[in-house]
């Protein structure tokens, strides 16, 4: 059993540069990180926000903590420090709890999970998956066995966001998990998927379906990132061949909602119900910390909310946690960083004890008892000389009816049946005698009252004496007979279970079964392995889970890809897509290039093995044709072969790791695209719609529509001024570059003169515009000319939001 406190660290996000300048900046806090003992953050409130403060008389607040991580640390110290000695443990067989803490904004997700642009910027889910992996493959000595599942905590209601059966697009398609508890107080997630996964590809599949499960069914009112608690969990067990004794132990790693009070936000209606949410399950959390540091209390108010029911064993349990204050602390922010450290000290004082979770599995076990019966009957058989059946043979019986009948006749009191230590001959006895018993007792219920009554009494005594112990041994006996059948109840459930879970992780994986698979095998026997061909087929071999595509065939219009096109390239993340596809296409080269180098070695490697064997023979003839020579002797120049091989193996494992490295990098870099390009489309649909209904309400008042030039802005877009909305092409104002230079102007730039065209105003359109004057007035020219067409034929014009599905070809 392994006692102590919560480790609790603090992580300071970076100030944007303006902010620095503006907001943070030197003097706000100051970090001290003591290498002996706990590191001490000051936060100094300015004189000027001091007043009307929590407490306005003080101006300095000092908080310690297990480590600080400043605003320069990167992912993988932070993942070093504070992720690696937890996945440590629960390897170990300990449970084990990773929470971050803060603000909306802090930096929460990007510590858990990670951001989504840079490879170098992967979380600690991502790490810790990498490095369990790592480790379970260098462990021989166990089994293991790997699963994940991946919940979200909303308003109180939990969803599975791994559930691979549902391509969500709203929260509430995903499948609702409740929380039940048995009789000794665990808690078990009805609904819950576990999903298995035997690589770190599967699990990191997996991850990415939960986060674009959770992307995609969040709305704009529920930024499901800030209004929601997140739970991975890596669950693994393990077993040592042929032990009966299995360890059960998880990680999770959890997100909280942003911890922010809802008077500073500034919210109503639905946002303030979610927020109050968040909050009452926030403020159930404070309510068990603070129970949890109280000496001497009994009650833990742990079933207050979900969130705090599932975390139950990681606060005060049977759980190694760890948590990670995260603080975005600049002016505005102080008193939302205070108390997030305030929180995190109250957190520090808990103690948890984390004990192995080791069990015996029944099967296992009678499989074990049944060999050791085995065993004994052999060692019997050994000594006894005699094979020992199931049943007592005919010959055997005649002995025995013979022996009691001897036994009964005998009227010696000390005289003894003594029949060995069989137990099959002991209860052929009792049953023996059991009869006669039986027998006399309806002999004497015949036979007339000869006997006087105190015989009868004594052998009333007897009798029920002897009942009594039948009826105990045949108690016992129903009692094995029950916990044998219950055993094997469970045992036919486990099994269920575990098929059940089987053919949904096989329907769920079939494509990562064809992925790349490098093994290390191949990395100690370089001739076996075909690295050129693996190389070339890197691109195509690394697939993009089909999940993660979303149903996005249905035909668009015209516009509409128009328009998807201009919001696509207008797009905060189209940069972020580019730079990765830029990334890969490095990758990819320089994984090819790998692969021919690995495919030069291999054969350099097997030319030097065939120079060696050419050696042996001529050595061979020459000891044939001169006997003289000693075939035993060091040949110098088979050494020099041998050596130049090693080498080469070197060089070729290095390599093989670096192709190893890059393969888990492209998938990455592949997931990251398809996550990013995903959020691209859903923005873009919900702009489309809102689009469309605003011009659904400006056609209804066209009073309103004639005279002004709305400016459409999302709030994605990078050139939000580039971006403008026109009435139909009618009474367009052309305005030349050079006269309105910033391009802040949001009427069209066009030196086409189609735009002085009238046309009614029931055909108003949005057109979001490029920016480039030429492709504007192509886009406008174009568009008149289909109005024009569209006008002729009687059509009315295709309005944006009919058809908001975007084929997958769009990108
Ligand atoms: N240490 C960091 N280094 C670089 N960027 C960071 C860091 N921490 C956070 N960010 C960036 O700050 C932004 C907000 O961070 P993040 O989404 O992780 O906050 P959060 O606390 O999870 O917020 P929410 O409660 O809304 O989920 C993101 O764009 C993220 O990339």
């Amino acid at each position: 059993m392994v006692k102590e406190t919560i480790r609790v660290y603090a992580r300071v996000k970076p100030l944007g540069r303006r902010q620095g300048e503006t907001q943070g900046g030197p003097g706000i806090y100051s970090v001290d990180n003591d290498e002996k003992s706990l590191s001490s953050l000051e936060i100094i409130v300015p004189r000027d926000l001091a007043d009307g403060f929590v407490n306005n008389k003080q101006e300095s607040y000092k908080f310690k903590f297990q480590k600080i991580f400043d605003q320069e640390a990167k992912q993988d110290v932070v993942f070093d420090n504070i992720a690696k000695p937890v996945a440590e443990c629960v390897l170990a067989g300990y449970n084990g709890t990773i929470f971050a803490y803060g603000q909306t904004g802090s930096g929460k997700t990007f510590t858990i999970t990670g951001g989504a642009e840079r490879y170098s910027d992967r979380g600690i889910i991502p790490r810790t998956l990498s490095y369990i992996f790592d480790q379970l493959q260098k462990d021989g000595s166990k089994v293991y066995t790997t699963h994940v599942s991946y919940l979200e905590i909303y308003n109180e209601c939990g969803y599975d966001l791994l559930d691979p059966r549902h391509e969500a697009s709203r929260l509430k398609d995903l499948p609702k998990v409740t929380i039940m508890e048995d009789p000794d107080q665990n808690i078990h997630l009805k609904n819950l998927s576990l999903q298995q996964a035997t690589n770190e590809e599967e699990a990191l599949n997996l991850l990415f379906l939960g986060d674009t499960n959770r992307m995609i069914a969040e709305t704009p009112m529920n930024q499901a990132s800030s209004r929601s608690h997140c739970i991975f969990t890596i669950h693994i067990s393990s077993k040592e061949p042929g032990s009966a004794t299995i360890r059960r132990s998880k990680l999770h790693l959890v997100d909280l909602a942003g911890s922010e009070r809802v008077a500073k936000t500034g919210v109503g209606g639905h946002i303030l119900t979610e927020a109050k949410y968040i909050n009452l399950s926030l403020h159930h959390l404070e309510q068990v910390i603070i129970a949890l540091a109280e000496k001497n209390r009994s009650h833990i108010p742990y079933r207050n909310s979900m969130m705090t029911s599932v975390l139950r064993d990681s606060l005060g349990g049977n759980c190694m946690t760890t948590m990670i204050a995260t603080l975005s602390i600049d002016r505005r922010n102080i008193d939302e960083s205070i108390s997030t450290c305030r929180f995190a000290q109250r957190v520090a004082l808990i103690k948890n004890e984390a004990v192995l979770n080791e069990e015996i599995d029944p099967t296992l076990m009678i499989i074990k008892l049944k060999k050791e019966i085995q065993e004994l009957k052999d060692e019997l058989m050994l000594v006894t000389g005699k094979q020992r059946t199931s049943e007592l043979s005919q010959e055997e019986l005649l002995q025995l009816d013979e022996l009691i009948e001897t036994f009964i006749e005998d009227n010696d009191p000390d005289s003894t049946l003594d029949v060995g230590a069989d137990m099959r001959k002991i209860k052929y006895c009792f049953i023996h005698l059991k009869q006669l018993m039986n027998d006399s007792k309806m002999t004497d219920k015949n036979l007339p009252l000869q006997h006087n009554s105190e015989e009868k009494d004594t052998n009333k005594e007897v009798g029920e004496e002897e009942l009594k112990k039948l009826k105990e041994l045949l108690q016992q006996r129903d009692n094995e007979i029950n916990i044998l059948v219950n055993m094997l109840k469970r045992e036919k459930k486990r099994a269920q279970e575990a098929l059940f879970q089987l053919n949904a992780a096989s329907a769920g994986s079939t494509v990562l079964e064809q992925s790349l698979c490098v093994n290390l095998e191949e990395s100690q026997s370089p001739a076996s392995s075909s690295s050129l061909k693996e190389a070339k087929d890197f691109s195509s071999s690394v697939h993009r889970p089909p999940f993660l595509s979303r149903q996005t065939g249905g035909k668009m219009s015209l516009g509409c890809q128009e328009a998807f096109e201009v919001f696509k390239q207008d797009h905060a993340d189209s940069i972020t897509i580019e730079d990765n596809k830029e990334l890969l296409k490095q990758r990819y080269a320089e994984a090819k290039c790998l692969g021919e180098k690995l495919n030069k070695v291999r054969n350099t490697i097997n030319h030097l093995k065939g120079e060696i064997t050419q050696r042996h023979i001529q050595r061979a003839v020459l000891a044939i044709s001169s006997p003289s020579e000693e075939l035993n002797t060091l040949d110098p120049v088979e050494e020099q072969l041998r050596t130049q091989i090693e080498e080469e193996k070197k060089s070729y494992k290095t390599m093989f790791n670096r192709l190893k490295g890059l393969k888990v990098e492209i998938e990455h870099l592949q997931l990251l695209m398809e996550k990013a390009k995903m959020k691209l489309q859903k923005d873009f649909e919900v702009w489309w719609s809102e689009e469309a209904q605003k011009l659904q309400t400006q056609q209804e008042k066209p009073e309103m529509v004639s005279s002004s030039n709305t400016v459409t802005v999302y709030p994605q877009l990078r050139k939000p001024s580039q971006h403008l909305s026109i009435t139909s092409f009618s009474e367009t104002t052309r305005v030349s570059p050079s006269e309105d230079p910033a391009g802040k102007n949001n009427s069209i730039i066009s030196s086409n003169p189609i735009s002085k065209t009238r046309t009614p105003a029931s055909s108003s359109t949005s057109i979001p515009l490029t920016g480039d004057s030429q492709a504007d007035a192509d886009i406008l020219a174009f568009m008149k000319a289909r109005q024009n067409i569209l006008q002729k034929k009687g059509k009315p014009c295709q309005k944006p939001g009919s058809q908001t599905e975007i084929s997958s070809t769009a990108f």
